[in-house]
């Protein structure tokens, strides 16, 4: 029996992998679940599962969820620490990081000091911080499987492979916008960007999918997980997700791994990985006619792109940086107050703004994320008129 910890039990992952789980209660079962705010889904999630333990981070709703469960035999704790403190029990076997932003990575960090395997969806954890978080896992002997349908995909393509790579192409579905000219683009609202063609995701990754941040932020993901230098990882745009992505191996042999867009099957390989087990997804039908077609990413109307590259190639805090400007700038274009092409311009601006540091530690990322997310919003304020949302 696997017991598995996941943090960010309410949310678009997080229920997906609850999904996977009710399927195989002989081979999973929960030990830890953590949330935000759905105090009540969370409610509901521990007393189907009986979890050992379960986290509401925001301290507001402690009380609510400590009653409901009152009668249960399942510890209810609030709090950031006490996520990074309950991850490391011996109970846990795995730790799904299904929350969303920089607030995954010191969790992910805390599992990995404590020698458990990871289930990565968490991608803004390798974005941050990828070098110390692979160091400590080399270190720790720790797996990090990726649950990203890219980075699984890609990892699925791995298997029983001994020989270098050539490099690896990275599927983008090029978002809602994927025709749109740079005028239109000024002028799409937070209902158009939230409307993704293929998948069904949580508002923050979705909004990155509509800017192409979330491809800048899986290259760098990718770097990290399969060790890989920036040239080796190239963009492509396919708008039907069906191929998650593929691997070209030295001789030219290009290996892809495809199926219809659904996470559980990433998720559900990651919670078996080396095996397979048996699942109801819904498969892929050739006899049917499909066109599955590729084309070239535009960085003129999808900056944010070619900002995230620019990190990976600065390197050090960089990324971290471009990481707090974008969730600061995705998060004001969700609360309508700045436009969609603003977003990348508060990246760049935070980007300008915040000292380099070459070889950042922990405290380092902390406090670079806490600066630049005082920048991004001193931007956002400094540039509102010509930013604003309308
Ligand atoms: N959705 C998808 O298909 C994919 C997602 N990913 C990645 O997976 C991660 C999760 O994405 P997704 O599921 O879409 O996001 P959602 O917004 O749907 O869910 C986020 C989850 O994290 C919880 N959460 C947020 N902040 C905190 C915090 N500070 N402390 C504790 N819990 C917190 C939320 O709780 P609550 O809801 O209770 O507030 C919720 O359970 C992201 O990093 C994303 O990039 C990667 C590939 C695909
Ligand atoms: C499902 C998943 O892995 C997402 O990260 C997905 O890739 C988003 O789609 P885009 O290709 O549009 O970014
Ligand atoms: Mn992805």
């Amino acid at each position: 029996m696997k017991r598995i910890a996941i943090l960010g039990s309410t949310g678009s992952i997080g229920t997906q992998a609850l999904d996977v789980i009710r399927e195989h209660p002989d081979i999973f079962c929960v030990e830890l679940l953590v949330a935000q705010n759905s105090w009540e889904l969370l409610v509901q999630q521990a007393i189907e599962f009986q979890p050992n333990t379960v986290i509401i981070a925001n301290q507001s709703h402690y009380q609510r969820v400590k009653e409901a469960l009152a009668n249960h035999p399942i510890k209810v704790y609030t709090g950031k620490q006490s996520i990074v403190e309950s991850v490391v029990s011996s109970e846990v076997d795995m730790v799904l990081t299904a929350m969303v932003g920089f607030a995954g990575l010191e969790p992910t960090l805390s599992a990995i000091e404590a020698g458990k395997a990871i289930a990565l969806a968490n991608k803004e954890t390798l974005v941050v911080a990828g070098e110390l978080v692979t160091k400590a896992a080399m270190q720790k002997r720790v797996p990090i499987i990726p649950v990203d349908s890219e980075h699984s995909a890609i990892f699925q393509c791995l298997v029983g492979e001994r020989s270098p790579i050539e490099k690896i192409i990275l599927t983008a579905s090029g978002g809602p916008f994927r025709n749109h000219s740079l005028e239109q683009l000024m002028h799409v609202t937070k209902t158009d960007a939230l409307n993704h063609p293929n998948w069904c995701m949580g508002q923050k990754i979705t909004i990155d999918s509509a800017s192409l941040m979330n491809k800048g932020l899986e290259v760098i993901e990718a770097k990290w997980l399969f060790g890989l230098n920036p040239e080796q990882i190239k963009v492509v745009i396919h708008p039907q997700s069906i191929v998650h992505s593929m691997v070209q191996f030295i001789d030219g042999a290009i290996k892809a791994q495809m199926g219809l867009p659904d996470m559980k099957l990433p998720i559900q390989y990651a919670f078996t990985f080396p095996e397979r087990v048996n699942s109801g997804f819904p498969r892929m039908d050739f006899s049917m006619s499909h066109t599955l077609t590729f084309e070239k990413p535009d960085t003129n109307r999808f900056p944010s792109l070619a900002l995230a590259l620019e990190s990976l190639r600065a390197g050090g805090n960089m990324p971290c940086v471009l990481n707090a400007a974008n969730e600061v700038a995705v998060d004001a274009f969700l609360r309508e107050q700045i436009s969609f092409m603003a977003i990348p311009k508060v990246v760049e601006g935070a980007m300008q703004a915040i000292p380099f540091i070459g070889q950042p530690t922990f405290a380092d990322y902390i406090q670079t994320d806490s600066e630049t997310r005082i920048k991004s919003v001193e931007l956002i304020n400094k540039n509102i008129i010509k930013w604003r949302y309308s």
